[in-house]
């Protein structure tokens, strides 16, 4: 199986998403508008944004794969009770819809009814038995707030392994190397043994370009990044890992699944996550498709412990603490680096 076909589906989800988050956030947000988010029960924000794109992309996958179920990180359930953040949501997904080019013929929703019970459609528990896809319609929700970088995450994972993925970063610099003066928002997406391409977002007759970690042998020569957020890993644990590595750089700090996309296209050389809390368990959709962009541009990635992520065990990455990603050449050093300073430190002992 080529997959050729789910490719071009995930691309064009994500694509026809990201209008409707481009469009939130420079309608109500850069207004400092309050209508744009409000505080889900776990206080992580919540945007119209996270529920339009999720609309979206589900509408698409579905007309395209009817028989493919969908773990989503939302649901209806505040649009349900709320009416007038219905209706806005409503307008958004018209509006992206219309706004797209390609497979106008798929993804239509008839009503704002039928876009709740799309949005719904994202309820599946995840598992190991055939296809499924996982959606982060959002991912760095504060990092979209704060207008950095935040990014439209898309997977088919098939028997617990990322098959396909696509994500959306709209704030990305297509060339790193100029960020000033580059175009901002790419799409990077990969099938497994086939290679990792970037294509613009917006520019459709731009060509897709291959991309490729940096070959770099000696880690001291390595850049690493990690996330925005202090509440979500163990960034003075990641410096004493860097500094065991002899990296001499301090970190890039960057929100969402962008952190994977920067290293597949070798902006960075690894991406460390420690894990706050052994108990916490991460998202599937937060890591299985920047983990395959990263694989499929040379690079591996792993827990903290070096063991693989297992996406066929439900929602959640419950076999797996933290997540560690680095080019090959110099992946087992990271692995090596983690355990000399972890190891002895009870924060990280197994529960
Ligand atoms: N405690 C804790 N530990 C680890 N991860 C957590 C934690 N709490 C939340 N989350 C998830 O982090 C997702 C955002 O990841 P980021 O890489 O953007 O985080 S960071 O702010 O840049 O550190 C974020 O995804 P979104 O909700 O889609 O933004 C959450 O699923
Ligand atoms: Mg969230
Ligand atoms: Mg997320
Ligand atoms: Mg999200």
């Amino acid at each position: 199986m080529n997959f050729q076909f789910e490719k071009e589906i995930a691309i064009v989800a994500v694509r026809r998403a990201s209008y409707l988050t481009e469009k939130v956030f420079n309608q109500l947000i850069k207004e400092k508008s309050a209508a744009g988010a409000h505080s889900k029960e776990d206080k992580s924000p919540v945007t119209i944004g996270d529920f339009g794109a999720q609309a979206v992309v589900i509408s698409l996958l579905k007309d395209a794969f009817p028989k493919d179920p969908i773990v989503g990180e939302e649901d209806a359930d505040h649009l349900r009770s709320n009416g007038e953040t219905c209706s806005r949501v409503w307008s958004l997904v018209q509006e992206s819809i219309q706004q797209s080019k390609e497979y106008k013929e798929l993804g239509q929703i008839k009503d704002a009814e039928q876009m709740l019970a799309v949005i719904d459609q994202g309820n599946y528990n995840g598992g190991r038995e055939g296809r499924m896809w996982t959606l982060d319609p959002i991912d760095g929700t504060k990092g979209f707030l704060r207008g950095a970088q935040y990014a439209i995450c898309l997977s088919l994972i098939e028997n617990g392994k990322p098959m396909v993925s696509a994500i959306s970063c709209p704030n990305l610099p297509f060339d790193f190397k100029q960020p000033e003066t580059s175009p901002k928002g790419i799409i990077m997406s990969a099938v497994r043994g086939q290679g990792c391409f970037q294509y613009s977002l917006h520019n459709l007759t731009v060509q897709p370009s291959q991309v490729y970690m940096k070959d770099v042998q000696d880690p001291k020569d390595s850049k690493f990044c990690e996330g925005v957020e202090a509440g979500h890993s163990m960034q003075g644990t990641q410096e004493e890992i860097a500094k065991k590595l002899g990296i001499v750089h301090g970190p890039t700090k960057m929100d969402s699944q962008a952190k994977y996309v920067s290293l597949a296209r070798g902006d960075g050389d690894i991406y460390l996550r420690l894990p706050t809390s052994m108990t916490f368990e991460e998202k599937i959709w937060d890591h299985a498709g920047g983990s395959l962009l990263v694989e499929e541009a040379g690079g591996i990635v792993s827990d903290m412990f070096g063991k693989p992520l297992d996406f066929g065990v439900g929602r959640t990455l419950k076999s797996n603490n933290g997540v560690i990603a680095a080019y090959k050449g110099i992946f087992q050093n990271v692995i090596d680096a983690t355990r000399a300073v972890t190891s002895q430190d009870p924060h990280f002992n197994k529960v």
